[in-house]
């Protein structure tokens, strides 16, 4: 019977799709994610607007150097429509994202020139990394956090609002629980499971490693926003 068990278990496993397996091995990471300072001030309203600013104005050189990212994965793509679908990823970090910013810099204050903060350095620079060097499918693996746990965080944050009032990040929120969003989320996540289905089992597991790295970027990204980080020398 434990027998038969584990082997329902494995099977179910084996049928999986790469981006549900990820799912469930970074769950315990996202959920630290959830728990920054950063993102419940930012759900109630009152996360310091000192901190969101340097948030934006560093995530305003991340999407730039993310844009860049995007474009030459779209480069080394096989399939047409791949490269037309992060062609266009790469246009809506950059034109739809960035308009978010423009918005929010021209009531906060738009600061003249952005130097990226340690882990926003560290981060744009690992994926640009993976996008030109990586094997493109682990390329693909990487950027996905950018994507999902955007996402995930975005709609979380929105289920909350109903006992918010006068959010000041309410745009901010709209844009990652919006359709808009979704969609390019939803085709991502797609194109990383067509990708692992071609992949060996070694790459697929170069595939999580790329996605836990950048998933744990993207806790260090939000941290460093809340503590304001700066170069020590
Ligand atoms: C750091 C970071 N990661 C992801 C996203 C959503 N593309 C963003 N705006 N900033």
């Amino acid at each position: 019977m434990a027998l038969l068990i584990i082997s329902i278990n494995l099977n179910h496993k084996s049928s999986m799709k790469w981006t549900a397996k990820t799912w469930e091995r970074i769950t315990p990471l996202y959920e630290k994610i959830l728990d920054l300072p950063f993102n419940k001030e930012l759900t109630q309203g009152n996360l310091p607007v000192e901190k969101f600013k340097f948030y934006m104005a560093q995530d305003a050189y991340y999407l730039g150097e993310f844009g860049k990212a995007l474009s030459t994965i779209s480069g080394r793509m096989d399939k047409m429509e791949h490269v037309l679908d992060f062609a266009q990823f790469a246009a809506g970090a950059i034109v739809v994202e960035r308009a978010l910013h423009e918005g929010y810099f021209k009531t906060l204050g738009i600061p003249d020139t952005i130097e990226p903060s340690p882990s926003c350095l560290l981060y744009t620079n690992y994926l640009l990394k993976e996008a030109k060097y990586g094997d493109v499918a682990v390329a693909v693996a990487a950027v996905l956090p950018c994507f999902w746990i955007y996402k995930k965080v975005g709609d979380h944050i929105f289920e909350q609002q109903s006992e918010v009032q006068n959010n000041p990040y309410k745009n901010w929120i709209d844009t990652y629980a919006g359709e808009e969003f979704a969609a390019s989320v939803h085709k991502a996540i797609a194109i990383t499971d067509e990708l692992a289905a071609q992949s060996s089992s070694s790459t697929q597991e170069t595939m999580f490693k790329a996605f836990e790295m950048a998933s744990r970027l993207e806790w260090m990204f939000w941290d460093s926003a809340y503590r304001l980080e700066q170069w020590p020398v």
